[in-house]
């Protein structure tokens, strides 16, 4: 049996399938994949989730290998083996407000996809906050009104500064992390030790 590997849809995707390709491996059917959700190449068997769910499929063991977002890990903590950054889809978790926001003397409500990392941060601040919760466009929160700040991930900071926010604190950086399934690299060491070490190589030298 070919290793299984959970991708990243969207931005890791992409990354991932350059890095792969300058790894040497057979990357054609990877980028001429469509709108299908499975490939196969000689040597492996991909398939596309949101990054949350590359982690489920990891954990539950329907794939070998996964590539997600170190804020997913942290977010969702998988019972997952966290092998190493890879180098790509580098960004920062950062608490921001609008400019010049006068911060309410009642309890702050800060809007975010990360709830538990949101959590986390202002628990080790000592301060008790509201958090709510939201899917995407997580900076209408603010300018609408319906949080004081907000907590997400930041990039170029284009999605910011084009909607009047600015970086209050920077408080975690990440990239992509190669994770895998714990039974899988007992029982499928032999095929899986060399490819990890070639993703490890190729992490180096980037
Ligand atoms: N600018 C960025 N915004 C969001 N995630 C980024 C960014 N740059 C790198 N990443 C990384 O890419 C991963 C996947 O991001 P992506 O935006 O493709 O997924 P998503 O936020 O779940 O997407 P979608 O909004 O399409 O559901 C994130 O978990 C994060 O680790
Ligand atoms: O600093 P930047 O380079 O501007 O990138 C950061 C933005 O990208 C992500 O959103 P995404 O595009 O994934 O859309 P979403 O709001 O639907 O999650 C993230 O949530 C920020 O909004």
């Amino acid at each position: 049996m070919k290793p299984v590997i959970a991708l990243t849809k969207g931005r890791l995707e992409k990354q991932f399938v350059q890095f792969f390709k300058e790894l040497g491996y057979e990357a054609e059917p990877l980028m001429e994949k469509g709108r299908k959700l499975r490939i196969e190449t000689n040597e492996f068997s991909f398939f596309f989730a949101k990054g949350v769910d590359v982690t489920t499929y990891v954990e539950n063991g329907i794939a070998d290998l996964g590539v997600v977002g170190g804020d997913i890990l942290i977010e969702h903590e998988p019972d997952v083996f966290n092998l190493f950054p890879l180098p790509f889809g580098h960004c920062r978790m950062a608490l921001a407000t609008k400019k010049d926001y006068v911060w309410p003397d009642q309890k702050k409500r800060i809007a975010s996809t990360f709830t538990h990392i949101t959590k986390s941060y202002f628990k080790e601040k000592g301060e008790s906050v509201d958090v709510i919760k939201l899917e995407g466009s997580v900076e209408l929160a603010p300018i609408l009104g319906l949080a004081d700040a907000i907590v997400d991930i930041v990039e170029t900071g284009t999605t910011l500064k084009e909607n009047g926010l600015v970086i209050e604190d920077e408080f975690l950086s990440f990239s992509a992390r190669l994770i895998a399934n714990r039974s899988s690299l007992k029982i499928k060491r032999e095929k899986l030790v060399p490819v990890i070490e070639r993703f490890r190589e190729g992490a180096k030298k980037r």
